[in-house]
Protein backbone atom coordinates (compact mmCIF):
# COMPACT_ATOMS: atom_id res chain seq x y z
CA UNK A 1 0.00 0.00 0.00
CA UNK A 2 1.59 3.80 -0.95
CA UNK A 3 1.81 5.91 1.42
CA UNK A 4 -1.12 7.92 0.16
CA UNK A 5 -3.21 5.07 0.78
CA UNK A 6 -1.94 4.18 4.09
CA UNK A 7 -2.64 8.04 5.49
CA UNK A 8 -6.59 7.44 4.43
CA UNK A 9 -6.99 4.34 6.34
CA UNK A 10 -4.98 5.78 9.08
CA UNK A 11 -7.25 9.04 9.23
CA UNK A 12 -10.17 7.07 8.29
CA UNK A 13 -9.35 4.81 11.49
CA UNK A 14 -8.65 7.98 13.61
CA UNK A 15 -11.98 8.88 13.09
CA UNK A 16 -13.94 5.98 13.57
CA UNK A 17 -12.05 5.70 16.88
CA UNK A 18 -12.98 9.37 17.68
CA UNK A 19 -16.98 8.80 16.66
CA UNK A 20 -17.43 5.39 18.29
CA UNK A 21 -16.12 7.77 22.02
CA UNK A 22 -18.14 10.28 21.35
CA UNK A 23 -21.00 7.67 20.93
CA UNK A 24 -19.98 6.24 24.12
CA UNK A 25 -19.54 9.26 25.85
CA UNK A 26 -23.22 10.39 25.13
CA UNK A 27 -24.19 6.46 26.09
CA UNK A 28 -22.71 7.42 29.85
CA UNK A 29 -23.96 10.72 29.89
CA UNK A 30 -28.06 10.16 30.56
CA UNK A 31 -27.29 7.11 32.31
CA UNK A 32 -25.65 9.80 34.74
CA UNK A 33 -28.47 11.97 35.25
CA UNK A 34 -31.12 9.93 35.44
CA UNK A 35 -28.94 7.67 37.73
CA UNK A 36 -31.87 6.81 40.29
CA UNK A 37 -34.68 5.71 37.70
CA UNK A 38 -34.54 2.47 35.71
CA UNK A 39 -34.37 4.24 32.47
CA UNK A 40 -33.28 2.88 28.84
CA UNK A 41 -29.94 4.88 29.20
CA UNK A 42 -29.10 3.65 32.64
CA UNK A 43 -29.44 0.09 30.65
CA UNK A 44 -27.27 1.31 27.50
CA UNK A 45 -24.74 2.60 30.64
CA UNK A 46 -25.15 -1.33 31.90
CA UNK A 47 -24.95 -2.66 28.37
CA UNK A 48 -21.42 -0.48 27.84
CA UNK A 49 -20.34 -1.69 31.18
CA UNK A 50 -21.10 -4.82 30.46
CA UNK A 51 -19.16 -4.85 27.21
CA UNK A 52 -16.15 -3.26 28.67
CA UNK A 53 -15.71 -5.93 31.55
CA UNK A 54 -16.29 -8.89 29.19
CA UNK A 55 -13.15 -7.33 26.87
CA UNK A 56 -11.13 -7.25 29.78
CA UNK A 57 -12.07 -10.43 30.49
CA UNK A 58 -11.18 -11.62 26.74
CA UNK A 59 -7.72 -9.36 27.25
CA UNK A 60 -6.91 -11.68 30.47
CA UNK A 61 -7.87 -14.83 28.65
CA UNK A 62 -5.34 -14.21 25.53
CA UNK A 63 -2.21 -12.92 26.83
CA UNK A 64 -0.78 -13.58 23.77
CA UNK A 65 -2.53 -11.03 22.09
CA UNK A 66 -1.88 -8.51 24.57
CA UNK A 67 1.85 -9.13 25.47
CA UNK A 68 3.62 -6.34 27.43
CA UNK A 69 6.01 -5.38 23.93
CA UNK A 70 2.87 -5.10 22.05
CA UNK A 71 2.01 -2.67 24.32
CA UNK A 72 5.60 -1.06 24.53
CA UNK A 73 5.53 -0.55 21.01
CA UNK A 74 1.72 0.28 20.52
CA UNK A 75 2.95 3.53 23.40
CA UNK A 76 5.71 4.11 21.80
CA UNK A 77 4.07 4.54 18.70
CA UNK A 78 1.42 6.30 19.88
CA UNK A 79 3.68 8.64 22.02
CA UNK A 80 5.62 9.47 18.61
CA UNK A 81 2.55 10.14 16.79
CA UNK A 82 1.23 12.46 19.70
CA UNK A 83 4.80 14.46 19.44
CA UNK A 84 4.46 14.60 15.56
CA UNK A 85 0.99 15.63 15.53
CA UNK A 86 2.03 18.44 18.31
CA UNK A 87 5.07 19.38 16.50
CA UNK A 88 3.23 20.11 13.57
CA UNK A 89 0.18 22.26 14.96
CA UNK A 90 1.21 25.47 13.31
CA UNK A 91 2.35 24.20 9.64
CA UNK A 92 -0.91 21.75 9.68
CA UNK A 93 -2.86 25.39 10.49
CA UNK A 94 -0.63 26.95 7.97
CA UNK A 95 -1.37 24.62 4.97
CA UNK A 96 -4.97 24.42 6.19
CA UNK A 97 -5.55 27.94 5.78
CA UNK A 98 -3.96 28.47 2.58
CA UNK A 99 -5.66 25.33 0.75
CA UNK A 100 -9.05 26.95 2.27
CA UNK A 101 -8.25 30.55 1.17
CA UNK A 102 -7.56 29.10 -2.52
CA UNK A 103 -10.62 27.26 -2.60
CA UNK A 104 -12.41 29.78 -1.22
CA UNK A 105 -11.98 31.41 -4.53
CA UNK A 106 -12.70 28.85 -6.69
CA UNK A 107 -15.65 28.70 -9.23
CA UNK A 108 -13.49 26.28 -11.65
CA UNK A 109 -10.68 24.85 -13.01
CA UNK A 110 -9.18 27.57 -15.41
CA UNK A 111 -5.96 29.35 -16.01
CA UNK A 112 -6.74 31.37 -12.68
CA UNK A 113 -6.82 28.15 -11.04
CA UNK A 114 -3.79 27.16 -11.97
CA UNK A 115 -1.87 30.52 -11.23
CA UNK A 116 -3.76 30.30 -7.53
CA UNK A 117 -2.47 26.93 -6.74
CA UNK A 118 1.06 27.20 -8.12
CA UNK A 119 0.81 30.81 -5.47
CA UNK A 120 -0.18 28.63 -2.80
CA UNK A 121 2.34 25.50 -3.27
CA UNK A 122 5.51 28.09 -3.30
CA UNK A 123 3.79 30.14 -0.31
CA UNK A 124 4.19 26.37 1.88
CA UNK A 125 7.64 26.37 0.84
CA UNK A 126 7.55 23.24 -1.30
CA UNK A 127 9.90 25.63 -4.00
CA UNK A 128 9.09 26.86 -6.93
CA UNK A 129 9.88 23.40 -9.29
CA UNK A 130 7.82 21.49 -7.36
CA UNK A 131 5.10 23.70 -6.83
CA UNK A 132 4.82 23.70 -11.32
CA UNK A 133 4.95 20.25 -11.40
CA UNK A 134 2.62 19.25 -9.01
CA UNK A 135 0.47 22.03 -10.87
CA UNK A 136 1.03 20.27 -14.29
CA UNK A 137 0.00 17.12 -12.79
CA UNK A 138 -3.03 18.56 -11.51
CA UNK A 139 -4.12 20.04 -14.73
CA UNK A 140 -3.33 16.39 -15.91
CA UNK A 141 -5.62 14.65 -13.20
CA UNK A 142 -8.36 17.00 -13.67
CA UNK A 143 -8.52 16.03 -17.41
CA UNK A 144 -8.39 12.40 -17.05
CA UNK A 145 -10.37 11.88 -13.21
CA UNK A 146 -12.95 15.05 -14.29
CA UNK A 147 -12.72 15.70 -10.91
CA UNK A 148 -14.86 19.30 -9.79
CA UNK A 149 -15.80 19.41 -6.16
CA UNK A 150 -13.17 21.25 -3.81
CA UNK A 151 -13.08 18.44 -1.65
CA UNK A 152 -11.86 15.99 -4.44
CA UNK A 153 -9.49 18.90 -5.74
CA UNK A 154 -8.19 19.20 -2.37
CA UNK A 155 -7.53 15.40 -1.60
CA UNK A 156 -5.96 15.17 -5.49
CA UNK A 157 -3.84 18.01 -4.77
CA UNK A 158 -2.27 15.74 -1.31
CA UNK A 159 -2.13 12.78 -2.89
CA UNK A 160 0.32 14.57 -5.89
CA UNK A 161 2.08 15.76 -3.31
CA UNK A 162 2.56 12.29 -1.09
CA UNK A 163 2.86 10.54 -4.29
CA UNK A 164 5.98 12.84 -5.56
CA UNK A 165 7.79 12.84 -1.81
CA UNK A 166 7.67 9.03 -1.93
CA UNK A 167 8.83 8.79 -5.59
CA UNK A 168 11.67 11.08 -4.94
CA UNK A 169 13.09 8.32 -2.14
CA UNK A 170 13.04 5.82 -3.73
CA UNK A 171 16.25 4.09 -3.26
CA UNK A 172 16.69 6.47 -0.05
CA UNK A 173 18.59 4.96 3.02
CA UNK A 174 16.84 6.64 6.35
CA UNK A 175 18.80 4.22 8.68
CA UNK A 176 22.03 5.77 10.59
CA UNK A 177 25.32 4.07 9.84
CA UNK A 178 27.25 2.42 12.95
CA UNK A 179 31.29 0.84 12.71
CA UNK A 180 31.40 -2.61 13.44
CA UNK A 181 30.97 -3.51 17.32
CA UNK A 182 34.58 -2.63 19.17
CA UNK A 183 34.95 0.55 17.13
CA UNK A 184 33.71 4.35 17.57
CA UNK A 185 31.28 5.51 15.22
CA UNK A 186 31.89 9.27 14.15
CA UNK A 187 29.12 11.47 13.96
CA UNK A 188 30.27 14.85 12.59
CA UNK A 189 27.19 17.79 12.72
CA UNK A 190 28.09 20.56 9.76
CA UNK A 191 25.57 23.97 8.74
CA UNK A 192 25.34 27.33 9.09
CA UNK A 193 25.46 29.28 12.77
CA UNK A 194 22.08 28.68 14.51
CA UNK A 195 20.16 26.07 12.69
CA UNK A 196 20.27 24.27 15.86
CA UNK A 197 23.17 21.67 15.43
CA UNK A 198 24.67 22.16 19.29
CA UNK A 199 21.20 21.60 20.52
CA UNK A 200 20.94 19.00 18.04
CA UNK A 201 23.88 16.81 19.45
CA UNK A 202 22.82 17.46 23.34
CA UNK A 203 19.67 15.61 22.28
CA UNK A 204 20.79 13.09 20.36
CA UNK A 205 23.83 12.18 23.32
CA UNK A 206 20.75 11.90 25.63
CA UNK A 207 19.19 9.31 23.57
CA UNK A 208 21.88 7.23 22.85
CA UNK A 209 22.81 7.51 26.13
CA UNK A 210 19.67 6.10 27.57
CA UNK A 211 19.49 3.51 25.29
CA UNK A 212 23.05 1.82 27.06
CA UNK A 213 25.44 3.39 24.43
CA UNK A 214 29.06 5.04 25.24
CA UNK A 215 28.75 8.26 24.48
CA UNK A 216 31.12 11.37 24.02
CA UNK A 217 31.22 15.16 22.44
CA UNK A 218 33.76 16.80 20.44
CA UNK A 219 33.55 20.49 20.84
CA UNK A 220 35.02 21.51 17.71
CA UNK A 221 33.05 24.90 17.19
CA UNK A 222 35.62 26.86 18.90
CA UNK A 223 34.23 30.05 16.55
CA UNK A 224 31.60 31.22 18.76
CA UNK A 225 32.65 31.64 22.60
CA UNK A 226 29.47 30.22 23.75
CA UNK A 227 29.08 27.41 21.74
CA UNK A 228 31.27 25.24 23.83
CA UNK A 229 29.90 26.05 27.19
CA UNK A 230 26.28 25.19 25.68
CA UNK A 231 27.65 21.60 24.38
CA UNK A 232 29.22 21.46 28.40
CA UNK A 233 25.73 21.98 29.86
CA UNK A 234 24.08 19.23 27.31
CA UNK A 235 27.03 16.72 28.60
CA UNK A 236 26.52 17.48 31.77
CA UNK A 237 22.83 16.85 31.97
CA UNK A 238 23.49 13.78 29.49
CA UNK A 239 26.66 13.13 32.15
CA UNK A 240 28.70 12.55 28.76
CA UNK A 241 32.59 13.54 28.83
CA UNK A 242 32.76 16.62 26.52
CA UNK A 243 36.33 17.34 24.72
CA UNK A 244 37.11 20.56 24.04
CA UNK A 245 40.35 22.88 23.31
CA UNK A 246 41.16 26.52 24.57
CA UNK A 247 38.88 29.40 22.97
CA UNK A 248 39.89 29.92 19.19
CA UNK A 249 41.77 26.59 19.17
CA UNK A 250 42.44 24.73 16.12
CA UNK A 251 38.91 22.84 15.74
CA UNK A 252 40.61 19.99 13.92
CA UNK A 253 42.94 19.49 16.76
CA UNK A 254 39.92 19.45 19.16
CA UNK A 255 38.71 16.70 17.07
CA UNK A 256 42.15 14.40 16.62
CA UNK A 257 41.77 14.54 20.66
CA UNK A 258 38.77 13.45 20.48
CA UNK A 259 39.09 11.09 18.06
CA UNK A 260 41.80 9.36 20.31
CA UNK A 261 40.34 9.22 23.62
CA UNK A 262 37.11 7.75 22.05
CA UNK A 263 39.47 4.95 20.39
CA UNK A 264 41.16 4.72 24.08
CA UNK A 265 38.26 4.54 26.17
CA UNK A 266 36.27 2.37 23.89
CA UNK A 267 33.68 4.35 23.12
CA UNK A 268 30.56 3.90 21.21
CA UNK A 269 29.53 6.96 19.76
CA UNK A 270 31.91 10.51 19.21
CA UNK A 271 29.21 13.25 18.51
CA UNK A 272 31.60 16.31 16.57
CA UNK A 273 29.63 19.73 16.96
CA UNK A 274 30.86 21.84 14.01
CA UNK A 275 31.27 25.78 13.82
CA UNK A 276 29.25 26.85 11.01
CA UNK A 277 30.28 30.26 9.57
CA UNK A 278 28.68 31.58 6.32
CA UNK A 279 28.43 28.64 3.87
CA UNK A 280 30.33 30.94 1.04
CA UNK A 281 33.06 30.94 3.25
CA UNK A 282 35.66 28.89 1.65
CA UNK A 283 37.71 28.24 4.84
CA UNK A 284 34.57 26.40 6.29
CA UNK A 285 34.47 23.83 3.90
CA UNK A 286 38.06 23.50 3.99
CA UNK A 287 38.24 23.16 7.56
CA UNK A 288 35.49 20.21 7.03
CA UNK A 289 37.66 18.57 4.87
CA UNK A 290 40.75 19.14 7.42
CA UNK A 291 38.79 17.23 9.85
CA UNK A 292 37.76 14.14 8.07
CA UNK A 293 41.27 13.57 6.94
CA UNK A 294 42.23 14.02 11.18
CA UNK A 295 39.40 11.59 11.48
CA UNK A 296 40.35 9.09 8.94
CA UNK A 297 44.08 9.16 10.08
CA UNK A 298 43.06 7.51 13.86
CA UNK A 299 39.82 6.05 12.29
CA UNK A 300 39.79 5.35 8.33
CA UNK A 301 36.42 4.26 7.92
CA UNK A 302 34.97 6.88 10.11
CA UNK A 303 33.03 9.38 10.10
CA UNK A 304 29.99 7.03 9.58
CA UNK A 305 27.54 9.98 9.12
CA UNK A 306 27.72 13.78 8.33
CA UNK A 307 24.90 14.88 8.81
CA UNK A 308 24.10 18.32 7.90
CA UNK A 309 21.54 20.31 10.35
CA UNK A 310 19.07 22.90 8.30
CA UNK A 311 16.28 25.42 10.52
CA UNK A 312 13.32 24.37 8.66
CA UNK A 313 12.18 27.97 9.71
CA UNK A 314 14.18 29.57 6.98
CA UNK A 315 12.34 27.78 4.29
CA UNK A 316 14.27 27.61 0.83
CA UNK A 317 17.13 29.53 1.87
CA UNK A 318 17.59 26.39 4.19
CA UNK A 319 17.53 24.67 0.40
CA UNK A 320 20.52 26.76 -0.49
CA UNK A 321 22.43 25.82 2.22
CA UNK A 322 21.81 22.70 1.90
CA UNK A 323 22.91 22.27 -1.95
CA UNK A 324 26.09 24.21 -1.56
CA UNK A 325 27.23 21.71 1.74
CA UNK A 326 25.80 18.82 -0.42
CA UNK A 327 28.05 19.94 -2.87
CA UNK A 328 31.43 20.26 -0.71
CA UNK A 329 31.17 17.85 1.78
CA UNK A 330 29.97 14.08 1.88
CA UNK A 331 26.91 14.28 3.71
CA UNK A 332 24.61 11.80 4.62
CA UNK A 333 21.63 13.08 5.74
CA UNK A 334 19.77 15.99 6.85
CA UNK A 335 18.41 16.69 10.23
CA UNK A 336 15.90 19.22 10.24
CA UNK A 337 14.81 21.26 13.06
CA UNK A 338 12.33 24.13 15.01
CA UNK A 339 9.43 22.18 12.58
CA UNK A 340 7.67 23.04 15.28
CA UNK A 341 8.26 26.73 14.51
CA UNK A 342 7.12 27.10 11.28
CA UNK A 343 3.90 27.65 9.06
CA UNK A 344 5.16 25.94 6.16
CA UNK A 345 5.98 22.42 6.24
CA UNK A 346 6.28 21.93 2.31
CA UNK A 347 10.16 22.30 3.10
CA UNK A 348 9.97 18.62 3.33
CA UNK A 349 8.56 18.22 0.16
CA UNK A 350 11.01 20.80 -1.34
CA UNK A 351 14.18 19.06 0.12
CA UNK A 352 13.61 15.40 -1.28
CA UNK A 353 12.49 17.02 -4.86
CA UNK A 354 15.67 19.01 -5.15
CA UNK A 355 18.51 16.95 -2.69
CA UNK A 356 17.71 13.48 -2.85
CA UNK A 357 19.31 13.30 0.73
CA UNK A 358 17.33 11.86 3.53
CA UNK A 359 15.71 13.44 6.28
CA UNK A 360 17.12 11.17 8.93
CA UNK A 361 15.83 13.32 12.17
CA UNK A 362 13.59 16.15 12.62
CA UNK A 363 13.24 18.73 15.57
CA UNK A 364 10.14 19.80 17.33
CA UNK A 365 11.40 21.69 19.94
CA UNK A 366 14.49 22.33 22.37
CA UNK A 367 14.08 19.43 25.01
CA UNK A 368 15.66 16.54 25.01
CA UNK A 369 12.35 14.20 23.58
CA UNK A 370 11.84 16.59 21.30
CA UNK A 371 14.11 15.16 18.68
CA UNK A 372 12.55 12.58 16.41
CA UNK A 373 13.67 10.06 14.15
CA UNK A 374 12.11 10.70 11.16
CA UNK A 375 9.26 9.00 9.66
CA UNK A 376 7.54 9.81 6.84
CA UNK A 377 3.75 8.18 7.63
CA UNK A 378 3.82 10.55 11.02
CA UNK A 379 5.19 13.37 8.86
CA UNK A 380 2.05 13.00 6.84
CA UNK A 381 -0.50 12.58 9.18
CA UNK A 382 0.65 15.22 11.63
CA UNK A 383 0.64 17.95 8.20
CA UNK A 384 -2.56 16.68 6.61
CA UNK A 385 -5.02 15.18 8.72
CA UNK A 386 -7.50 17.94 9.37
CA UNK A 387 -7.26 18.49 5.35
CA UNK A 388 -8.64 15.59 3.31
CA UNK A 389 -12.11 14.28 4.89
CA UNK A 390 -12.65 10.67 5.04
N1 LIG B 1 11.81 25.67 18.76
C1 LIG B 1 12.95 24.99 18.51
N2 LIG B 1 14.14 25.55 18.80
C2 LIG B 1 15.27 24.87 18.54
C3 LIG B 1 15.23 23.56 17.95
N3 LIG B 1 16.53 23.16 17.80
C4 LIG B 1 17.31 24.16 18.26
N4 LIG B 1 16.58 25.19 18.71
C5 LIG B 1 17.05 26.49 19.26
O1 LIG B 1 17.78 27.19 18.26
C6 LIG B 1 18.78 28.01 18.83
C7 LIG B 1 20.13 27.76 18.14
O2 LIG B 1 20.54 26.44 18.42
P1 LIG B 1 22.09 26.03 18.51
O3 LIG B 1 22.11 24.59 18.86
O4 LIG B 1 22.85 26.95 19.41
O5 LIG B 1 22.58 26.29 17.02
P2 LIG B 1 24.02 26.03 16.39
O6 LIG B 1 23.78 25.56 15.01
O7 LIG B 1 24.84 25.15 17.24
O8 LIG B 1 24.63 27.48 16.35
P3 LIG B 1 26.21 27.91 16.25
O9 LIG B 1 26.89 27.34 17.43
O10 LIG B 1 26.14 29.41 16.28
O11 LIG B 1 26.73 27.41 14.96
C8 LIG B 1 18.78 27.67 20.31
O12 LIG B 1 18.07 28.66 21.00
C9 LIG B 1 18.04 26.33 20.38
O13 LIG B 1 17.41 26.14 21.62
C10 LIG B 1 13.93 22.99 17.64
O14 LIG B 1 13.78 21.87 17.10
N5 LIG B 1 12.83 23.76 17.94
Amino acid sequence: MGLFDRFKKKNQEKAEDLASSEELAKAEQPALISEAEDTPALDAKVEVEEAEAESEADAALDPEEKSEDAEDKSSEEADQQAVYEEGLTQSRKGFADRFNRFLANFRSVDEDFFEDLEDTLIGADLGFDLAISISNQVREAVKLENVKDKEAIKELIVRLMVESYERQGENEDQSMHFAPKGQPTVILFVGVNGVGKTTTVGKMAQRYKDQGKKIMLAAADTFRAGAVKQLQEWGDRAQVPVVAGPEKADPSSVVYQAVERAKDEQVDILFVDTAGRLQNNVNLMQELAKMNRVIQKVLPEAPQEVLLVLDATTGQNALQQAKLFKDSSEVTGLVLTKMDGTAKGGIVFAIRDQLHLPVKWIGFGEKASDLRAFSAEDFVYGLFKDLVKN
